[in-house]
């Protein structure tokens, strides 16, 4: 919502397609969702720039491992660094820049298939409420914009800058 608020023309993109497909005003159901593609390029792209679990679940490694060239030792603790991989301008263009537009062009499933985008994490530990998240995310999103119009008050510049806790376990 905060990036949104930052390039106002988003909100009217997305409000325009929501009014087309939805109706203005009126509620969204979960089977609106596959005939709003920008709503969701929106959501992928807040999955790419902030993801809820930034170093997904911490693993503990039970045997030495060999991997690309370096031993992981047993017992060691392994944090995959999401936040840094949505970050990779190696593999995305402009990556400090909120565009949703970008997932135009770019067919990547965030239910942990492409590694580029794993705001779920993958493989067994995977997110078990996924399929909850992937529809309730933009519901509630599209909800807000599809009922009333938002914006900055003029003189307010939002605090973008993120800080990471971690919960010892
Ligand atoms: C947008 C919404 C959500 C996001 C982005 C998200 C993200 C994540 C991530 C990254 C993990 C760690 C996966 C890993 O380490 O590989 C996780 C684990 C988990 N999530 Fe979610 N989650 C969301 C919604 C939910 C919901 C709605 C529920 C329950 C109704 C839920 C329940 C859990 C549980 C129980 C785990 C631990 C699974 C395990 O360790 O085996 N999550 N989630």
């Amino acid at each position: 919502m905060t990036e949104i608020l930052r390039q106002p023309e988003i909100i009217k993109k997305s409000q325009a397609e929501l009014a087309q497909i939805v109706g203005k005003g009126k509620p969204i159901e979960e089977v609106d969702l596959s005939r709003l593609p920008y709503l969701q390029f929106i959501i992928k792209e807040t999955f790419r720039m902030h993801p809820p679990s930034p170093f997904l679940v911490p693993r503990r490694v039970d045997q030495d491992v060999e991997l690309c060239d370096y031993i992981i030792p047993k017992g060691s603790r392994v944090l995959v660094n999401v936040w840094a991989i949505g970050q990779d301008s190696t593999f995305w263009e402009d990556p400090l820049v909120f565009k949703p537009e970008r997932f135009q062009s770019l067919e990547l499933d965030p239910r942990g298939k492409d590694f580029e985008l794993i705001p779920f994490g993958a493989g067994r530990r995977i997110c078990p409420g996924l399929a909850l998240g992937l529809r309730m995310a933009p519901i509630m999103l599209g909800s807000m914009l599809n009922s009333f119009n938002w914006k900055l008050e003029s003189d307010i510049e939002p605090d973008m800058e993120e800080k990471f806790i971690q919960l010892e376990t």
